[in-house]
């Protein structure tokens, strides 16, 4: 029984990172822009420094109407998702990160409502840039809210879902379109690659 309560509080002691997928480890936006511009050249595109809202629709259906089912057709077609290009220093900052004493990391990302190819590929490119062991730490969901953790490392400022109050804090990640969205006392995570990470980890393993 002793030996018991030693395994739980050890586990309790356990940060669990949650780490979203596009806009944070792949990059969505840039992606999109590169396709859209190739599949689309006749139509009108906004540059990543001027994206100001988390669905590209909302802005790009300010700039001409009707421009949706084109929008969906470059993220919903096959191989969209497994071609997304890692952003900078995120598959090494989360393999470091997973290797910190006392923390475990685990993506969590949301498939698309059309989730025929985005599902299987989001996987994919899971095993490809993180390994075949991420598998079994990914979690895809429609409804980040019911999933347990400390931290959620997520661009989306607004995340919504069943439960009102989640597990976790929401850190968010910095993007072109959330870089002037007030975040309402929320951390930001800028990027990957000048080390700030290690201090947010550190910071959120010290009020365990
Ligand atoms: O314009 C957009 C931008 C993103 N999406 C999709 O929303 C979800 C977001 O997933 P996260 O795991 O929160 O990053 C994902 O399915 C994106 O592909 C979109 O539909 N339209
Ligand atoms: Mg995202």
């Amino acid at each position: 029984m002793a030996g018991r309560r030693g395994i739980s509080a050890m586990a309790q002691k356990q940060l669990l990172v949650l780490v979203d997928l596009d806009g944070v480890m792949a990059d969505f936006d840039g992606h999109f822009l590169t396709k859209w511009k190739q599949t689309y050249p006749e139509e009108p595109f906004i540059a990543l420094e001027d994206r100001k809202t988390f669905y590209l629709v909302d802005q790009y259906e300010t700039l001409k109407e009707g421009l949706k089912p084109k929008i969906k057709s470059v993220y919903q077609s096959k191989g969209f998702f497994r071609e997304l290009p890692p952003i900078a220093g995120a598959c090494d900052a989360l393999k470091e990160m997973n290797e910190m004493e006392g923390v475990k990391v685990f993506i969590c990302s949301s498939p698309l409502f059309f989730y025929k190819y985005s599902s299987t590929e989001k996987f994919a490119w899971v095993e490809h840039y993180l390994g075949a062991d991420w598998i079994n730490r990914t979690i895809l969901t429609r409804d980040k809210t019911i999933v347990n953790g400390h931290i959620l490392i997520d661009d989306n400022v607004k995340i919504k879902g069943a439960v009102d109050c989640p597990s976790w804090e929401h850190v968010v990640f910095t993007a072109h379109y959330n870089k002037h969205m007030n975040l309402r006392g929320k951390k930001r995570l800028d990027n990957w690659t000048d080390g700030s990470w290690r201090d947010l980890i550190m910071d959120f393993k010290k009020r365990l």
